[in-house]
């Protein structure tokens, strides 16, 4: 009987940590887990890590850095790492967890000792943007600009427990400052060659997002029609699991895909005008988050071929 590999997932008892762990049961793993009492002591945590094959990091960025570091002295015992945070996720050492991205991503995952699960907003976003810069009808310089909204299990606990318990703001827009953490990774694994502009904002409901990027067709390469921006997400998401292109809706709820991880993708063109809108609806804690870990954790670990 072939062992099965074990996994440590530093920061389990956080908002993705729980998620991740909630999900693994059902693969054929064992979880390493450690004393709660003892999660943040250095000590307990690398012996976990040198007991595990991978070692899934669900910690605020810098704890995620000392995590990195504290792998890297086990040496030749180093486990794989797959980091949830925004800490390497620009950093060409490590390879970028989003197996639909381009031809060749999921076996680069495969292969991969340092994964970064991708961002939720940019996982939206680069979903949307790549396949049109790839295909050569947006152009790289095209001036783009994204709003998104997101359920308030984006904020991790301490958002979560402001609107829980004193009942957060129904609607707000942040990041005003346009500086937003996951500007750089879009701007990169998107394939755009000019900073995006970054508009997030998070409503009074848990989980749940919509990514949206209005586009001028006329701006565009060729004379494009929204229904070629259709057809070209379509071919590149042909087959895909977890990614789906769908027809327009007038209206989009940012909560139906809660619990979910999939994601869905639609262009919205006007009929009169040559205008049109790209959508990505995913859940932050889905494909957003823990969806997109467990993808990543499947191919490190060879168990979509078991
Ligand atoms: N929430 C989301 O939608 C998404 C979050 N992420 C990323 O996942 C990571 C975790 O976020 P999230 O789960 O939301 O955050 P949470 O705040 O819910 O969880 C973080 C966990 O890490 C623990 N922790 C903090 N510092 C240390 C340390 N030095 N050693 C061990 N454990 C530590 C915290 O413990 P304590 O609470 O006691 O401090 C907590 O349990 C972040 O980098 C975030 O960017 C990624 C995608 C989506
Ligand atoms: C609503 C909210 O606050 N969302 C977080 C994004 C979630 C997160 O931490 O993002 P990644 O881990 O995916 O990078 C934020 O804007 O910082």
């Amino acid at each position: 009987m072939t062992q099965k590999p074990v996994i440590f997932i530093d920061g389990e008892a956080g908002t993705t940590g729980l998620e991740i762990r909630e999900r693994l049961s059902a693969l054929p793993v064992t979880l390493f887990s450690i004393d709660p009492a003892r999660r943040k002591d250095p000590a307990a945590r690398k012996d976990a890590m040198a007991a595990a094959d991978l070692v899934v990091l669900c910690l605020p960025d810098a704890a995620s850095r000392e995590a990195v570091q504290m792998a890297a002295t086990l040496g030749d015992a180093a486990p794989r790492l797959l980091d949830a945070s925004t800490a390497f996720r620009t950093d060409a050492a490590w390879v970028y967890g989003f197996p639909e991205l381009a031809e060749g991503q999921d076996r680069a995952i495969a292969t991969a000792l340092r994964v970064s699960n991708p961002g939720c907003y940019p996982t939206g976003a680069i979903a949307l943007l790549r396949p049109l810069v790839d295909k050569g009808v947006l152009d790289a310089r095209y001036p783009i600009c994204i709003n998104a909204i997101s359920g308030y299990s984006g904020g991790g606990r301490s958002m979560i427990e402001a609107h829980e318990s004193a009942g957060g703001p129904a609607f707000e827009l942040y990041g005003l400052s346009l500086e937003h953490k996951h500007v750089p990774e879009i701007h990169q694994h998107a394939g755009l060659g000019r900073r995006p502009v970054f508009v997030p904002s998070v409503g009074h409901f848990a989980r749940g997002m919509i990514v949206s990027i209005p586009l001028h067709l006329d701006d565009l390469q060729g004379h494009i029609t929204g229904s070629d921006l259709h057809n070209i997400l379509q071919e590149h998401y042909a087959g895909q699991e977890h990614v789906r292109v769908m027809p327009h809706e007038p209206t989009l709820s940012a909560e139906a895909l809660a619990g979910s991880d999939k994601m869905e993708l639609r262009v919205h063109a006007g009929t009169h005008c040559r205008q049109a809108l790209l959508t990505a609806r995913l859940d932050n804690l889905g494909k957003g988050a823990s969806g997109a870990a467990l993808q990543n954790i499947s191919l490190m670990l060879g168990l979509n071929n078991a």
